[in-house]
């Protein structure tokens, strides 16, 4: 499928700040690649949100993170849920992470819908079919923390 394809880096610089209470280092979202692959410091911060409550990601030295992104969930016919979470902003610090985003093949466009093995008549098609560009573009467009799997939700 060429989910290891498309890849981006994005380096997060996170300053100390005087009042973590007010503000946050990034606020709630779900990733919307097929997958990222996450390196933190040792200073922590980042949440992962399960059955309602934030949950610590405490760091563990030389290892690296993987959160599972919506274009994966969608692919994966929901087997696989993308992870919703957000970073702390701590007094310490600074902090830095890197994450690398696999995106897929965004070009040529290519048709992605969920995997036909994964469907029979118990477990119907729950996305319409996309190409990266579809999702990314109306991720964009829509408001910060918002995932967009609901637009390319079929009705069944
Ligand atoms: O800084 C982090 O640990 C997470 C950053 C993040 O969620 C992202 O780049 O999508
Ligand atoms: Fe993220």
């Amino acid at each position: 499928m060429g989910c290891a394809k498309g890849r981006a880096f994005v380096c997060h610089y996170y300053p100390p700040c005087p009042n973590p209470d007010l503000t946050m280092g990034t606020s709630k979202h779900t990733d919307p690649p097929f997958l990222t692959i996450l390196l933190q410091d040792q200073i922590g911060g980042l949440q992962i949100c399960r059955n309602n409550k934030w949950i610590d990601v405490q760091p563990v030295e030389g290892s690296f993170i993987i959160n599972i992104g919506d274009l994966l969930q969608m692919v994966s016919n929901d087997e696989f849920k993308s992870v919703e979470h957000r970073v702390l902003v701590n007094k310490i610090g600074p902090r830095i992470s890197v994450a690398c985003f696999f995106s897929g093949i965004a070009v040529p466009a290519k048709i992605y819908e969920p995997i036909k093995e994964l469907i029979s008549e118990a477990k119907v098609p729950l996305y319409k079919e996309f190409t990266v560009f579809d999702y990314i573009n109306n991720f964009y467009s829509r408001p910060i923390g918002k995932s967009g799997l609901d637009d390319f939700r079929l009705q069944n």
